[in-house]
């Protein structure tokens, strides 16, 4: 198994699956530097590595559980404010699958690391995290329609580019890797279709909004991404408030 000073992904280019239109790159190429820290993030080098320790893994498990309701709740409140029907099935189903898939993730890591539903509910949310999931639910409910699935974008794009330059810099995973599950989920072709259907209504959002709304998304664009960032510094960190 490589260790964490040879694995690198921030250099590492994949021929994404998934066609990405103007829109969409015009808001990474405005975060490009934050989108590429998270790639060099330590948490992220040691999750590939499988040197993570297991109670940092489980620190940013369980308030991963949480963060997914609240991706949920946008992706369902995003559907309340599409006019076409199809845009709201996409969403609906986007805010199920945000609890159903990797739902069974958490559930079967709870099992191995020790954490039930309960201490999910009871958890306090990091400040990084509650801020992440303010970003997205206020933007949901208070953007414009572009705006609210741009700050949306970056969370399953990056996962889904994470995953699959793992797989480019790693191959396969080894059976005995601790995160191999994890590791497994987000390199999932099945996700390529999930992105194209994203992004191509991100688009379309975009060109049915004026310049000034895509302007607001661009930037609600990258302060996800840079709350994606936080999200692996409050679990490197296990990260506390201060008072
Ligand atoms: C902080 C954080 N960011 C992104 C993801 C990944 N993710 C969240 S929703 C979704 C779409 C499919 O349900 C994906 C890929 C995560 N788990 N946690």
């Amino acid at each position: 198994m490589s260790t964490t000073t040879d694995l690198s992904f921030a250099d590492v280019s994949v021929d994404r699956a998934y066609p990405v239109p103007p829109f969409a790159q015009s808001c990474v190429d405005a975060a490009r530097e934050s989108w590429g820290a998270s790639f060099d993030h330590p948490f992220v080098h040691a999750l590939a590595a499988g040197t993570l320790e297991a109670e940092r893994f489980r620190f940013y498990q369980m308030q991963d559980a949480r963060y997914l309701e609240a991706f949920s709740d946008a992706a369902a409140l995003i559907s309340t404010r599409c006019p076409d029907p199809d845009d709201k099935l996409w969403f609906i189903d986007a805010a199920r699958m945000a609890l159903v898939v990797e739902g069974e993730l958490h559930a079967g890591y709870g099992e191995q690391l020790g954490y039930d539903a309960s201490e999910i509910a009871a958890l306090t949310l990091t400040p990084n995290n509650r801020a992440y999931q303010d970003h997205m639910i206020s933007t949901a409910q208070r953007g414009s329609l572009v705006e609210a699935v741009a700050a949306l974008t970056p969370c399953p794009w990056l996962y889904i580019e994470l995953g699959q330059r793992m797989e480019a810099e790693m191959g396969a995973i080894p059976d005995d890797h601790p995160y191999a599950d994890w590791l497994a989920m987000y390199r999932d072709p099945e996700f390529n279709d999930y992105m194209a259907n994203l992004l191509e209504r991100l688009q379309r959002f975009a060109d049915a909004a004026d310049e000034a709304a895509r302007e607001r998304a661009k930037t609600a664009f990258q302060a996800s991404i840079r709350y994606e960032w936080m999200f692996w510094q409050q679990a490197w960190t296990q990260q506390a408030w201060p008072v």
